[in-house]
């Protein structure tokens, strides 16, 4: 059974919820303290909260701890690496996936539900979705308005939609360029992303649409 290690750091706070919803999905998960080695796992997922109170900037001290090394390594030998919100913020800040988050656009904390278009079927998170279809989970961050100076740079899997799956500017919560809410890189393997598919992961949430990433990657890591 492929077995995944969620990291956590000081100040991390989704790594329960995270471990839960692999499990469910399939696969094996412990917590990780960032001072150890995720060397006998077949995935690695960076969960969401405000390491290191989110000094700095959101992400930037986290990615500069030494199990960062060896996170890069996973994403290069093309096992999966998934980050989610402040995951997210840390894959940027060690420059393992391009681009920047910066504080949202009325500069403040946001936490609600978001509708989400599904853009690449084509990646270890996502190949059990539709392509086109439209999804929902919650967000809550306050720097989540992701950057980058050449959208060509990245693979774009999640954009912020309404329930239509238009992209909208009214449907974009925080300024983020082209409405991006994740983004992969070349291969697939590796996927940034802000909205919590953990908290969308049982029907007594609210949503099982965030399931169907963690079913994908375990999936994944069995082919
Ligand atoms: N839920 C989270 O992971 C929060 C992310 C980050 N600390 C922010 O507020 O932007």
């Amino acid at each position: 059974m492929p077995k995944f290690a969620v990291i956590v750091f000081p100040g991390t706070n989704c790594d329960f919820e995270t471990v839960e919803a692999i499990r469910k999905a399939g696969g094996k998960a412990e917590r990780v303290w960032y001072q150890e080695s995720i060397k006998d796992y077949d995935g690695v997922v960076l969960p969401g909260g405000f390491s290191y109170a989110d000094y700095l900037r959101a992400g930037a001290i986290a990615a500069r701890q030494r199990i960062m090394e060896e996170v890069r390594e996973f994403a290069e030998e093309g096992r999966p690496v998934l980050g989610i919100c402040n995951g997210f913020q840390v894959l940027t800040e060690s420059g393992i996936l391009p681009g920047a988050l910066r504080p949202n656009k009325i500069p403040r904390f946001i936490c609600r539900w978001v509708h989400l278009k599904v853009v690449d079927t084509n990646t270890a998170f996502t190949q059990f979705y539709e392509p086109g279809e439209v999804i929902r989970m919650p967000i809550a961050h306050a720097e989540g308005n992701y950057y980058i100076d050449d959208p060509s740079r990245v693979r774009v899997v999640f954009q912020y939609s309404d329930e239509k799956g238009e992209i909208t500017e009214e449907a974009n919560p925080n300024g983020s360029v082209l409405n991006i809410a994740g983004v992969s890189n070349d291969r697939g393997n590796v996927l940034g992303m802000m909205p919590h598919p953990e908290r969308a992961s049982d029907r007594f949430l609210g949503s099982e649409d965030g399931l169907k990433v963690f079913k994908s990657m375990v999936e994944w890591v069995k082919r």
